[in-house]
């Protein structure tokens, strides 16, 4: 049993209240007493608000489940009718245009990648704080983006085929960014600064301006031989560095040594979906990165290619501008911080004896830490208009919103902050904010700072709202269908009907595959050319190269063109994606449907639950390495519980293909010495014990969620380890 403190009526586990009282609180000119007496008013006045809204959430599905059971065919116009009576569809408002002041340029001016991720790993979240600028020569190497034919192979050893490869995509890019007057980068073989131009030489012998002089706007080192020449295209920045005793640059007709891109604008710190934090020990340690964070100083040593490199955040960039003067730019990307949803309640602080909501916890502690960097207390500044920025996820419609906005502002007067100041980004993405998206933005219209449209949920929700309609179409084909087609065109079309453009983002979601970066260059093109200003990337590499679609699309140009559009597309968001009632799948169809999620399931939750491990690339079935979080780990167990409902497959066939697929999933994992085995007895494994309920019971899990499962049994398994 985990020590716990009493502050109050709180009961406060003491790891957690140590790091509150003796990190966060000081500095924060917020009185410690004041704290936790607000902080148990802010519970006592929320709490019940809380519980009702989950419970609203239950007495929908439960009128939404009946009347599949009711209807078999309804006709689309008597369904919708239907969902209006229930108050799931309400009424769309007529003004909902954000007023959201002090939003820093990464969100409201510019459009660029946003990365995501899980703020436990230090490591990581070190490399995403930095992933503000990266290595295209790095990015374009290390993966697919260059083909592997004609002797350029990945090797342990640096391959020059490859590398010159590399090169000349690198420089073609130049050509986007940046284009000469005459010739093109891929013929320049030095670079100069004259009369505060930059002046390109060729091999040719001509000299070359650029085609729009002002995409120069800085320089490193001495005008007739930088070390690096700073473009800017888009608002986004890329720098091209020299240096002729590097063995790239020694190479290179140019002295070119490599490309950085300005890449991941904002980062998404995230205590959600890839976290798994069930206790106070947890907590503490998400909390306490955060701060670290904040203050800049959070550092951590790790081994690479056998050094140990010590890992801290980088400072900014400085530069000479064309006209003499300095330029400095932000070495690290803006960072945003995504709270838990309102499901969960987590035992690291209870009230009146009963674990407290973890979206409660964490809005409050999160942003006390915030408030570091509003007061200037870190080694750099975050936000330099003084906002937090949360990100609130899996919301179902306008009065969760509110709520939410409500509790925002009771957090800031615990922690005297100016109204607004916490900023709040809506993920559409459960079925009842979609189709109430204006609705929602309206709730929250002084603190909106992005809609983002997360695909994976959403089609968690989509499935489990309509569980009893039918079974629903294999997983893949899912992505496909009219619904969700609907549902991303709308959500940028509400939002710019909502004036998000130029004030905040309209975002688009996870590439959820991170070694498949040539497919990723092709697919996340749509997203600037569909009017988003930015969109989720899963590691700092697919960054830098996702920043390359920014340069070829001029993104707010596309939103301006898309304003004068309008579209709900309602009655296809609500189409629900069914199988074809006269599909017949082949019984190989179906058991490799089947084991490919079954696969999906174990590789994620046996991390999960027997090591803490919140988010990891699983292979798939034919062994591509997918991005595994909670929210695809909903969409998989619900997918199963579907076609168990509706007898597409046996509880035999479940159980047969969990087995089957335990010893695979362990033989994938033999490799990592902390990995603790589901077999011989995987009855026994509490991770197998997590992923059979799960499935088997998928259909009664609110909204199909999978985190109250998965605290349960990481819970249990921590005891056990204890
Ligand atoms: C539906 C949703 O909610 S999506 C949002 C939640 N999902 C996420 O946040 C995904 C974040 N991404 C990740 O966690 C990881 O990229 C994974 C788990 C998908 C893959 O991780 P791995 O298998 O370790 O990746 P891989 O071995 O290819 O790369 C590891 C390297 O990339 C870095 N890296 C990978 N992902 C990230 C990231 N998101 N941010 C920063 N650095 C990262 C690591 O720091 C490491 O580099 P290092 O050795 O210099 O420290
Ligand atoms: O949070 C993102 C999603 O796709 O779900
Ligand atoms: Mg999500």
């Amino acid at each position: 049993m985990a020590e716990m403190i009493e502050a109050g009526h709180l009961t406060v586990h003491a790891q957690l209240y140590r790091f509150i009282q003796e990190q966060a609180l000081p500095g924060s000119g917020v009185n410690p007493e004041q704290f936790w007496t607000g902080f148990e008013q802010i519970l006592s006045e929320l709490i019940p608000q809380n519980q009702a809204l989950l419970a609203k959430r239950e007495s929908l599905q439960t009128l939404i489940d009946d009347y599949h059971r009711q209807h078999k065919k309804p006709a689309p116009g008597h369904y919708k009718q239907f969902l209006t009576d229930i108050g799931y569809l309400q009424p769309v408002p007529q003004q909902a245009e954000i007023d959201t002041a002090n939003v820093d340029a990464e969100i409201a001016r510019l459009a660029g990648p946003q990365l995501v991720v899980p703020i436990n790993n230090a490591r990581y979240a070190l490399n995403a704080a930095n992933a503000r600028w990266g290595s295209l020569y790095d990015a374009a190497y290390g993966t697919d983006v260059i083909a592997e034919d004609e002797g350029a192979e990945r090797g342990k050893a640096y391959n020059p085929v490859r590398g010159r490869k590399v090169v000349a995509f690198a420089r073609q890019w130049l050509d986007k960014i940046a284009p000469l007057e005459e010739g093109f980068h891929q013929y320049a073989i030095a670079y100069q600064i004259q009369e505060g131009q930059l002046k390109v030489r060729l091999d040719s012998g001509k000299i070359s301006g650029l085609r729009d002089a002002k995409a120069f706007v800085g320089y490193q080192g001495e005008a007739d031989g930088p070390k690096a020449i700073l473009l800017k295209h888009h608002g986004l920045h890329a720098e091209i560095q020299f240096d002729a005793n590097h063995p790239i640059g020694q190479a290179d007709p140019a002295a070119i040594k490599d490309i950085l891109l300005e890449s991941a604008l904002t980062t998404i710190m995230d205590c959600e979906d890839s976290v798994a934090a069930v206790d106070g020990e947890d907590k503490t340690l998400v909390y306490q990165n955060w701060l670290g964070l904040m203050h800049g100083t959070l550092t951590t040593s790790l081994e690479k290619a056998g050094k140990q490199v010590q890992r801290a955040m980088n400072p900014d960039r400085q530069y000479t501008a064309p006209d003499g003067s300095s330029v400095t730019l932000k070495g690290r990307s803006l960072m945003l911080v995504r709270n838990v949803g309102h499901l969960m309640t987590n035992p690291a602080i209870q009230y009146q004896g009963r674990d407290i909501p973890e979206g409660i916890m964490d809005a409050v502690i999160t942003s006390l830490i915030a408030k570091h960097d509003l007061l200037k207390l870190g080694k750099f500044q975050n936000s330099e208009t003084g906002s937090v920025y949360i990100v609130k996820p899996k919301m179902h419609g306008p009065d969760e919103v509110a709520f939410t906005n409500t509790l925002f502002a009771r957090v800031e007067s615990l922690l005297d902050l100016a109204p607004h100041t916490l900023k709040m980004g809506i993920m559409d993405e459960e079925r009842r904010t979609t189709v109430n998206l204006k609705a929602c933005i309206a709730a929250a219209r002084n603190r909106v700072i992005f809609i983002n449209t997360g695909f994976l949920d959403r089609t968690g929700d989509e499935i489990h709202t309509s569980m009893l309609a039918g079974a629903f179409a294999p997983k893949a084909e899912l992505k496909a269908m009219a619904w969700i087609q609907a549902y991303e065109k709308a959500n940028v079309a509400t939002g710019l009907a909502c004036g998000l453009s130029g004030k905040a983002q309209i975002g688009k979601g996870m590439w959820p595959i991170p070694d498949q970066m040539h497919q990723m260059m092709e697919t996340k093109l749509g997203h600037p050319k569909a009017g988003a200003n930015t969109a989720w990337v899963p590691s700092p590499t697919a960054a830098t190269l996702h920043a390359l679609h920014y340069h070829q699309v001029d993104v707010f140009a596309v939103q301006n063109q898309l304003k004068a559009q309008a579209f709900d597309g309602l009655d296809d968001i609500l189409s629900i994606p069914l199988m074809d009632q006269n599909r017949i799948l082949t019984s190989e169809e179906i058991q490799r449907e089947l084991d490919n999620n079954v696969q999906g399931i174990l590789g994620y939750v046996v991390r999960w639950v027997h090591q803490g491990v919140g988010c990891s690339k699983v292979p798939d079935i034919s062994n591509v390495g997918l991005m595994e979080d909670r929210a695809t780990l909903r969409i998989s167990s619900q997918h199963i519980a579907n076609w168990l409902l509706h007898e597409i497959v046996s509880k035999d066939q479940v159980q047969a293909s969990l087995e089957k697929m335990a010893k695979l999933v362990d033989k994938q994992n033999a490799g990592d010495p902390d990995y603790i085995p589901m077999t011989p007895n995987p009855d026994q494994a509490i991770a197998f014990q997590a992923a059979s309920e799960l499935i088997f019971a998928g259909t009664t899990q609110p909204s199909g969620y999978t985190e109250p499962v998965l605290h349960k049994k990481r819970l249990e398994m921590k005891s056990r380890v204890d």
